[in-house]
């Protein structure tokens, strides 16, 4: 059973509430000046990973006050409680084990009695002959061709993982072409499928429960286009592949069970990158640059639950995160990849953190009377800059905003590395500082403006600055670098649903319009005239039925 405290009850949140008053007053830049030592004290190593995290508006009384909070919390015995596999999922009765399928110390997981990784290394060896089989090109197609396309078909956590990781590690591609089939809309899978040869064409048909109505539709049709091509049903079997945890109904669907790759209702489907369901990640970088990936993130693990909170990078991250959130009513957080590969990193953490901790019930049951998970946004820099920056930078909202670099390109060509990092480190020195009235005033008068003319832009060059950032800084991205990036997020994502007291791994707040759909499907068959809803409602379904055929 996890803690169940009002963060807003406790002394910390009292003291943090009165240590407000004089963060508030101070700008990043007086911070630095007074405390040369900044960089040493807030920044964190961790295998090839450097987490600047100085340029916020912290002391050591902010982060010492952020740390008793976590302990007032339960944090600690939370940790421990998900990594025991006790049932933290409250709603749903699982167990949280994410972690366990990443454990490459291979130390027993008790499960309701059972060591559960013997079975978690089944899967993994027999994902590494399938693998290694159809990349071989040793597993053929039902005309005897090797299989040169494979398709992803899932959505939400069985899309937006493989999709995230398969574009970060490009670099290590083999010859095997990846697609990734989620929307419901025709479109998505009719595009993929132009391209595509059915007979060297692998489906993996990615979807935790097996009854998610886009991943079906879309399953259902790329099996019509493949029997229509002149395939037999006996054929299916060489081409249509599950990722499940829902053995019946994969074979109702008639894919045959052993080409079924399974997992457990104790993996969510925004952890489940690591399950069956990084098949496609195991097929596109090869078995070994999976298992890297998994290593990474379970050296985060074992630094996760190991590591002093005062040291610990994704417990200091999550309480960053309620300092801006809940003391400095920030409402969103932006992540910002200065790294082209990773530009479905914030996408992916948009489902990881909005999923877990967008609730309003807290663990007793009740309303909050805080706020809960912010939005998560972001696109890779230095595009970014091009298009939002001007808003952090001048707008009136506070947006803290995670910066990550490698410092080695996959592709150094010319000078572009250097460009691309004079661009991150330039933002998160330009977010800090600012540029006063003063500066502005001295820089146009250098540039031969008249006094007029200064008084009428000054206003507007103005930056104030103090805006908080953390630096990531990653040696290179790489299987293991970026498998900890993940976990660290996932862990900071844990931190904070436990001190804002909301269940992080359930999603309830999704099913009613699934539920709505189900029910408006069946009115959309004729052309009746709909007056069951709302006016509005009515409105557009009628009009739908008017203007579709
Ligand atoms: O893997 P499934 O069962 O098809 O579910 C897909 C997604 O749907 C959700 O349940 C709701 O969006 C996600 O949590 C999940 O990742």
């Amino acid at each position: 059973m996890l803690p169940k405290v009002n963060f807003t009850d406790t002394k910390s949140y009292q003291y943090l509430s009165d240590h407000l008053i004089d963060i508030s007053e101070k700008h990043l830049k007086e911070l630095f000046a007074e405390d040369p030592s900044r960089f040493e004290k807030f920044s964190i190593e961790f295998n090839d990973i450097l987490l600047d995290y100085s340029k916020n508006r912290i002391t050591d009384k902010t982060m010492a006050l952020l740390i008793q909070l976590a302990n007032e919390c339960g944090l600690e015995e939370a940790i421990n409680a998900m990594f025991n596999g006790e049932a933290i999922n409250e709603t749903e009765g699982r167990a949280v084990l994410h972690t366990a399928l990443r454990n490459q110390s291979n130390s027993p997981v008790i499960v309701d009695g059972q060591d559960i990784m013997p079975d978690i290394n089944d899967v993994l060896s027999k994902m590494e002959q399938f693998t290694d089989s159809v990349i071989s090109g040793s597993w053929k197609g039902y005309t005897g061709k090797p299989i040169t396309d494979v398709v992803n078909v899932g959505i939400g956590g069985s899309d937006l993982g493989p999709v995230m990781v398969t574009e970060a590690l490009k670099a290590y591609k083999n010859h095997l072409n990846l697609h990734f089939v989620s929307n419901v809309d025709g479109t998505h899978i009719a595009e993929t499928l132009k391209s595509l040869n059915p007979e060297t064409t692998l489906f993996l048909i990615a979807s935790k429960t097996f009854t998610t109505q886009e991943t079906m539709a879309n399953a259902h049709s790329a099996r019509k286009w493949f029997l229509e091509s002149g395939a037999s049903e006996a054929d299916v079997a060489k081409h249509f592949a599950a990722l499940s945890t829902n053995a019946k109904a994969v074979a109702e669907f008639g894919i045959d069970t052993n080409n079924m790759f399974g997992f457990w209702d104790w993996v969510g489907g925004r952890y489940s990158l690591w399950s069956a369901i990084g098949t496609s990640i195991a097929l596109g970088i090869g078995f070994q640059n999976f298992k890297s990936l998994l290593s990474g993130a379970h050296a985060m693990d074992t630094h996760f639950r190991e590591t002093e909170f005062e040291q610990n990078i994704p417990v200091i991250l999550a309480l960053l995160g309620i300092w801006y959130n809940n003391f400095f009513e920030a409402e969103s957080h932006a992540i910002l990849p200065y790294d082209q590969y990773m530009h479905r990193f914030a996408a992916y953490f948009q489902q990881g953190d909005m999923e877990s901790n967008g609730k309003y019930v807290d663990r007793n049951g009740n309303a909050v009377s805080y706020e809960t998970g912010p939005i998560i946004w972001g696109e890779p820099g230095t595009n970014g800059q091009h298009a939002f920056y001007q808003l952090i930078h001048q707008g009136t909202k506070l947006i803290p905003c995670d910066f990550i670099a490698p410092a080695q390109s996959h592709n150094p060509i010319g000078d572009h590395h250097n460009l691309l990092l004079s661009n991150f480190f330039a933002q998160t020195e330009a977010l800090m500082n600012g540029k006063t009235e003063e500066e502005v005033t001295a820089e146009l008068k250098a540039a031969g403006k008249s006094d007029v003319e200064i008084a009428k832009l000054a206003a507007f060059k103005v930056f104030l600055g103090n805006r908080p950032t953390n630096s990531f800084l990653i040696k290179k991205i790489t299987p293991e670098t970026l498998g900890a990036m993940i976990a660290m997020y996932e862990h900071k994502i844990f931190v904070q649903g436990i001190i804002w007291n909301v269940f992080s791994f359930d999603q309830w707040g999704v099913e009613l319009g699934k539920q709505l759909a189900n029910k408006i499907l069946p009115e959309l068959k004729d052309n009746q005239l709909i007056q069951s809803h709302d006016s509005s409602t009515n409105g557009l379904i009628n009009r739908y039925k008017n203007w579709r055929s």
